[in-house]
């Protein structure tokens, strides 16, 4: 059966040399769940995959990045561990830092290598695929016909237009910089996202003299403003921001076999100013890898932002078609847990007639950034909120004089929960705090569970811990709400 709803159908069909009930095209962290769950059903199943066949998680992304982040921890306590009166010399080597990244890297990575090799070998391809106007899929010198097609394609680094070329050798991106042999001695990163502000602070910590860019002045993605403001307070004891800049222009030249970038930039003042330095991190978003796929070729409509249309949030699936959008190539949500969730639930949803079983429920988001203090959102944001209408307090927490903190001298950050006034129950958070990632994954339970703000204060908060910061801001909750019980 070939996929239904095709719309651009051409007279000049490639003859099929294969027919499937699955056809998964990437195998990353989303095709790899997915290939593993149809194969419970199927083994009329072939998945292909362009590159590398691991993960971007485990090769370029998660991993590598956690790696990095560790050793610049380690040296920030060193370095700060004056404050306790504790005096240490610190040096970094560069090459070893950076060997150990790899080495660690390549430790995770065989995992997932290791999975793929015991899957027989007729059922991989190695090769790029493109669907063809008869929403059949080419690969190499195959035509596949596929009954489902679980499209799995990832995303890979947004670079503006001409900055590759005028940047020559001096640009890095995700996908190289873990492969730097040695640290540089200055670095601009571009883009204050998740990519850029953990990276940024990682290179600021190994002793890289580090300048962040972003074209706004909100970082993480943060939409509460005074928990932005909080973050850029605490992030700029570290790092040279230049936040809602505009870069104009970028460049590179070589002098001594030595890289010399330079970036042309108008800083929030409006002050024309120059960066120059050695390598440019280009961390300025994600696309997914969507767009010469020919997807439209199946009925997909996709709007300006590559984003596929009628997409089901919890399986992937596109409208009634037999296409499955899932992981970074669906634009949804791209982070390693819903890519790993949603190639569960494709897996299973394309070989069972139920196809509501075995589905993962929809999780609540949840986003953490793993820079000091962590930046955090759970639930809905603040700007969801009041879209809805819905009346609600905001139990807030500034860590400066949290206890634990203080002890602990990481008293940077401040924590807002979003409750609603009616029912008591927690609608969303955000945070830029010490231990943000339990606090995260706390309040994600509780709203997962729909407990009350009373439920939760009526559970244990250990002393002196950090998540009693989490339980004064539920109390400051508490104390707004005129619901009879909580008084
Ligand atoms: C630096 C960095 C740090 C990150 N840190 C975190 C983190 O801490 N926490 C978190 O939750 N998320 C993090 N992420 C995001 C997370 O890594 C991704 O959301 C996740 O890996 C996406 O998985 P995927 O299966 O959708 O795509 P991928 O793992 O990218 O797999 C896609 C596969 O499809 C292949 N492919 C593409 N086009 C074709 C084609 N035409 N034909 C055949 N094959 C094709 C690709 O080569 C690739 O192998 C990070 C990402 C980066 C880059
Ligand atoms: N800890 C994590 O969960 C984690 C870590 C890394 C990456 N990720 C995933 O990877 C995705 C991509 O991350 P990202 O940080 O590259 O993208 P992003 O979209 O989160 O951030 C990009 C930033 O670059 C800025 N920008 C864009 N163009 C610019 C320009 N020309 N000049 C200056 N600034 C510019 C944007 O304003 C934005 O702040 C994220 O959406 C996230 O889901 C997650």
């Amino acid at each position: 059966m070939t996929i239904n709803n095709n719309t651009n159908r051409s007279d000049t069909s490639r003859t099929v040399t294969r027919s499937v009930a699955v056809a998964i095209i990437g195998a990353g962290t989303a095709g790899q769940n997915a290939f593993r769950q149809a194969s419970k059903q199927t083994d009329d199943i072939v998945i292909i995959n362009d590159g590398f066949w691991t993960t971007t998680c485990a090769t370029v992304g998660c991993m590598p990045s956690k790696l990095l982040i560790a050793a610049a921890d380690r040296a920030h306590e060193a370095k700060t561990a004056d404050i306790f009166g504790v005096h240490a010399e610190v040096e970094i080597d560069g090459k070893a830092v950076m060997a150990r990244v790899q080495a660690e890297r390549d430790h995770f990575v065989s995992f997932s290598q290791k999975q793929v090799n015991d899957w027989d070998d007729d059922k991989k391809i190695a090769g790029q695929a493109c669907i063809n106007a008869d929403g059949n899929i080419e690969v190499n010198d195959e035509c596949i016909e596929a009954q489902h097609i679980i499209i799995a394609t990832g995303s890979s680094p947004f670079i503006p237009e001409g900055w590759a070329e005028t940047l020559g050798d001096s640009l890095l991106t995700s996908d190289t910089v873990f492969e730097l042999q040695d640290l540089p001695a200055s670095l601009a990163v571009v883009g204050a996202g998740a990519i850029g502000l953990e990276l940024a602070q990682a290179f600021a910590r190994l002793g890289v003299e580090v300048t962040l860019f972003n074209r706004v002045g909100r970082v993480g993605g943060l939409k509460d403003k005074d928990v932005n403001q909080q973050a850029i307070t605490c992030l700029s004891n570290e790092l040279t921001l230049e936040l809602d800049s505009k870069i104009n222009e970028v460049a590179c030249d070589s002098q001594d076999g030595t890289l010399r970038a330079t970036i042309d930039y108008c800083d929030h003042h409006g002050e024309q100013k120059q960066w120059q330095g050695e390598r440019v991190l280009v961390a300025t978003g994600r696309r997914n890898n969507i767009e010469r796929l020919g997807v439209t070729h199946l009925g997909v409509s996709l709007d300006d932002k590559n984003r596929p249309q009628d997409l089901d949030k919890n399986t992937g699936r596109i409208g009634d078609l037999n296409v499955y959008i899932i992981g970074d190539a669906n634009a949804h949500l791209p982070i390693l847990h819903v890519a790993s969730d949603e190639g569960f639930s494709a897996g299973h949803s394309v070989c069972l007639n139920d196809e509501q079983s075995h589905l993962r429920p929809p999780s609540i988001p949840l986003s953490i950034v793993f820079c000091e203090p962590q930046i955090a959102t759970v639930g809905m944001s603040l700007p969801e909120i009041e879209a809805q209408n819905l009346e609600y307090v905001i139990g807030k927490v500034n860590f400066s004089n949290q206890g634990r903190s203080r002890i602990m001298a990481v008293n940077c950050g401040k924590l807002h929960i979003y409750a609603c006034a009616k029912t008591d129950k927690i609608l969303g958070a955000c945070m830029a705090a010490p231990d943000g990632e339990y606090i995260a994954h706390i309040l994600a339970i509780a709203i997962t569970n729909e407990m009350s703000i009373k439920t939760l204060l009526e559970s244990p908060f250990y002393h002196p811990t950090i998540l009693e910061g989490l339980r004064s801001a539920l109390r400051h909750a508490q104390e707004q709400m005129s619901i009879p019980h909580q008084s």
